[in-house]
C-alpha cells in the first residue's frame, strides 16, 4: 500500500499496490503492520457499508464527539463519490479547512480520516457502495454533524442534492 500525506494533517490517501498476473491481480488493502509503520490507528471494531440507490445522493458531514471519536477508513467499492473532509479539531492549524477526493471503484483509493475530522459525500454515480472501516462503536448520542452548506465552510460539491436524509438537512448552523 502507498501511503499519501492530504493537506491537512492526520488525513491519507492510500493506494492498493496490486501484484498483477493473468487472472487479474491481489492486492492488500489494510495492514495492522503497515498502519502501524505510519503511525496510524490499527484497530477497527466496524466494518460498515453504505448503499446509495442514486446519483447525487449526499451523506454528511458526520463525526462523533469525544470520548466516542471514530477513525475511519473509507472505500469506494461500486460506483463513485466525492469524499469531503472538514476539520473541526480545537487547535488545529487547518480548523474549518476542507478538502475533496475523488473514490472510484476503478481508482481503488481509500482515505484514513482522524478523530476530530468531520466526513461526508455525494455519489457521483448511481448503485454507489462505500465501504468503512470504524475504530469506535455507534453512539448515537455522540452523533454530531454540520450541514453541507453550512456557510462557515462553503464547501463545493459536484451535483444538486437528489438525496439527503432529514437529520443531515436539519444540522444547524456551525457555532464555533
Ligand atoms: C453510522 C451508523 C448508523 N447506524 C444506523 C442508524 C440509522 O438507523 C441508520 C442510518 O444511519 P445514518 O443516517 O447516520 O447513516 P449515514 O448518514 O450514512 O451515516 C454515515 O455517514 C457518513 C458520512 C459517515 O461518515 C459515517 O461515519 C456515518 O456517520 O443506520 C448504525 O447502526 N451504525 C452506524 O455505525
Amino acid at each position: 500500500m502507498r501511503f499519501f500525506p492530504a493537506g491537512i494533517a492526520g488525513i491519507f490517501m492510500i493506494e492498493p499496490e496490486p501484484i498483477r498476473d493473468d487472472r487479474g491481480f491481489f492486492a492488500r488493502t489494510f495492514c495492522i503492520r503497515e498502519f502501524a509503520a505510519h503511525g496510524l490507528e490499527t484497530q477497527f471494531v466496524q466494518h460498515s457499508l453504505s448503499y446509495n440507490a442514486a446519483r447525487g445522493t449526499l451523506r454528511g458531514m458526520h463525526f462523533q464527539r469525544e470520548p466516542h471519536g471514530e477513525v475511519k477508513v473509507v472505500t469506494c467499492v461500486k460506483g463513485a463519490i466525492r469524499d469531503v473532509l472538514l476539520d473541526l479539531r480545537e487547535g488545529s492549524p487547518t480548523l474549518g479547512r476542507w478538502e475533496a477526493f475523488d473514490l472510484t471503484a476503478e481508482n481503488r483509493r481509500s482515505l484514513y480520516i482522524p478523530k476530530g475530522i468531520a466526513h461526508g459525500f455525494q455519489t457521483l454515480e448511481p448503485e454507489t457502495e462505500v465501504f468503512y472501516l470504524i475504530s469506535a462503536f455507534h453512539e448515537p448520542q455522540a452523533s454530531a454533524g454540520v450541514r453541507h452548506d453550512d456557510p462557515a465552510f462553503g464547501i463545493d460539491w459536484p451535483l444538486p442534492v437528489s438525496v439527503m436524509s432529514e437529520k443531515d438537512r436539519a444540522w444547524p448552523d456551525f457555532n464555533g
